[in-house]
C-alpha cells in the first residue's frame, strides 16, 4: 500500500522518522518521500533522520516571538493555531504527490497540544482536500505522565476517532519498559531527600525535561507499521498467489474505531559457504551481483511440514504477543494477517491453518490474509492488525483517569470560588 505518513508533534516527528528509517533499512519503498512534519518546536530525533528540512512545518511561531509562550501540552490552544495557520498547512500539503498513494498515515502523541489538537485539525485539513482514507497513529500517555496527559488524551482519542478513518492506538504504559529507565521516572539526578519530599503529583513526568527516550517504543511501533502498510512494497518483490493487496487492508480498517496491531516473528538460518561470501561481498560492493540464490535458507528434512508448522505457530505467537494496544481480540470486528519471508517458506497450508485458528480462537468472521514474498529476509514474520477493538482495559483507565482529574479540578474551581467570596 502506497501511503503518505505526517507527523504532528514531538512523537509524531519522531514516529515518522522511525518509519522511513524502517522503510529504508528494510528496503521497502510505500511512502516514496511522500512524508511531512507539523510541529511547533524542532522535535530531537533518535534516528539518522530521513524528513528533508523543506518538509517540516513549524506552527506557532509567531506566537512565541509575540510573548514569549508556547503550546505546553494544551490541545486547544494548536487547534486554534492550526486552524490559524491553515494556508501554511495547506500549503505544505503541495508536497504531497496525493496522485501516487493510497491512504495518508497521521502520527501524533494524544496526551499533549500539538499531536492531540492540531493533529486532529490536520486531519480535517485533509479531508477537505483529498478522498483516500486518513488513518491516524495515536500514542496513549502513560500513567507515569500524570492525570493531565490521560484527560488530554481521552478528549484527543475521541475526536481522532470521529475524524480518521481508523486509529492504531499505542499504549506507552504498556511498551516504556522497552525504553529507557529515564522515561516516566523521575530523574535520577535527584537527591534522596528531595524524593522523599516530592508529593504524588510531583511524580507527573515532563516528557521534555526527560529528553526522547523512546528509541526502542518507536522502533518497535515502527517495525508494526511498516511490516503492515508496506506489505507487497519491497523494491524487488518476487510474485506470489496470496500476495497483499491494498484493498484488504483498506477493508479490514473500513470498519472505521480503534485498532490494535501484534506482531511475531522467527530467524531463518541462512546457508553458509558460497552463499554466504557473494551475501557479504554484494553488502560491501555495490557493483557486486546480489542473486536472490545467495539468500538461500537452511533446508531441513520435511521442509513442507516444518515450514507449515512454523508459520502456523507464527500466527498463534502474534495473535497473543505483547499488541500495541493490548485488548481482548475477540472484541475485534475484522482481523488482517500478514506474512512476510522468502517465498519458498511461506506455506499455504500453515497460512490457512492459522487462519482458521485465529477465526475459532478470536471468534472473528473475517480474517483476510496475504503474504509479503521477499527472498532476501533471513526471517519469517508475521503481523495481525485487529481492527474496532472495544474491550479496552487502558482505555477505560484512562477515562476514568480523565474523569477524576476533571472532577478535581471541579472542586478546586469551586473552593477557589467560594474563597474568593468571601
Ligand atoms: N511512543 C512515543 N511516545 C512519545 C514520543 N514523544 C512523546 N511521546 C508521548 O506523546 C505524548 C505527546 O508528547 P509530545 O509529542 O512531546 O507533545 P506534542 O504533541 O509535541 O505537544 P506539545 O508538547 O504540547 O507541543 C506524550 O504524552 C508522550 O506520552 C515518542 O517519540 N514516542
Amino acid at each position: 500500500m502506497k501511503l503518505a505518513v505526517i507527523g504532528v508533534g514531538n512523537a509524531g516527528s519522531r514516529i515518522t522518522n522511525q518509519i522511513l528509517d524502517f522503510e529504508q533499512s528494510t528496503g521497502r519503498n510505500f511512502c516514496n518521500g511522500n512524508t511531512l512534519l507539523i510541529n511547533s518546536t524542532p522535535p530531537e530525533f533518535d534516528a539518522p533522520e530521513h524528513v528533508p528540512e523543506e518538509r517540516r512545518l513549524t506552527i506557532g511561531d509567531v506566537y512565541w516571538d509575540a510573548d514569549g509562550s508556547d503550546i505546553d501540552g494544551d490541545p486547544d490552544l494548536a487547534a486554534e493555531i492550526a486552524r490559524e495557520e491553515k494556508n501554511d498547512i495547506i500549503r505544505a500539503f503541495d508536497l504531497i504527490e496525493f496522485h501516487e498513494i493510497d491512504g495518508i498515515l497521521v502520527a501524533a502523541g494524544l496526551g499533549r497540544g500539538t499531536g492531540g489538537g492540531a493533529g486532529a485539525v490536520v486531519i480535517d485539513q485533509l479531508k477537505e482536500i483529498c478522498d483516500d482514507p486518513i488513518y491516524a497513529v495515536g500514542v496513549l500517555p502513560s500513567d507515569a505522565e500524570g492525570e493531565q496527559p490521560a484527560l488530554t488524551a481521552a478528549r484527543t482519542l475521541q475526536s481522532y476517532v470521529a475524524k480518521a478513518d481508523n486509529v492504531i492506538a499505542f499504549d506507552n504504559d504498556e511498551w516504556q519498559d522497552a525504553d529507557s529507565a529515564s522515561v516516566g521516572r523521575l530523574d535520577d539526578s535527584a537527591g534522596e531527600d528531595e524524593r522523599d519530599d516530592t508529593t504524588e503529583d510531583d511524580h507527573d513526568v515532563d516528557v521534555e525535561s526527560v529528553g526522547s527516550g523512546f528509541e526502542n517504543t518507536n522502533v518497535a511501533l515502527a517495525e508494526r507499521l511498516v511490516t503492515l502498510f508496506a506489505a507487497g512494497e519491497f523494491r524487488n518483490s518476487t510474485v506470489s498467489e496470496n500476495r497483499m493487496d491494498p484493498s484488504d487492508i483498506i477493508r479490514t480498517l473500513d470498519t472505521g474505531g480503534i485498532s490494535s496491531i501484534g506482531f511475531a516473528s522467527s530467524d531463518l538460518k541462512q546457508a553458509g559457504g558460497v552463499r554466504s561470501w557473494v551475501r557479504s561481498m554484494s553488502t560491501r560492493f555495490s557493483w557486486m551481483p546480489d542473486p536472490d540464490w545467495a539468500y538461500e535458507t537452511e533446508t531441513d528434512d520435511d521442509d513442507a511440514a516444518t515450514d507449515a508448522a512454523k508459520i502456523n505457530r507464527l500466527v498463534r505467537e502474534a495473535a497473543q504477543s505483547k499488541l500495541t494496544l493490548p485488548c481482548e481480540i475477540s472484541s475485534a470486528d475484522r482481523a488482517l494477517v500478514v506474512l512476510t519471508g522468502p517465498s519458498r517458506t511461506l506455506s499455504r497450508k500453515g497460512f490457512e491453518g492459522g487462519r482458521y485458528w485465529l477465526e475459532r480462537e478470536a471468534d472473528i468472521v473475517e480474517v483476510m490474509a496475504g503474504d509479503e514474498p521477499n527472498e532476501k529476509s533471513s526471517s519469517l514474520t508475521t503481523v495481525i492488525l485487529f481492527s474496532n477493538v472495544t474491550d479496552v482495559d487502558r482505555i477505560e483507565e484512562i477515562q476514568q483517569t480523565a474523569l477524576d482529574h476533571q472532577e478535581s479540578l471541579r472542586t478546586d474551581g469551586a473552593k477557589l470560588g467560594t474563597a474568593d467570596s468571601q
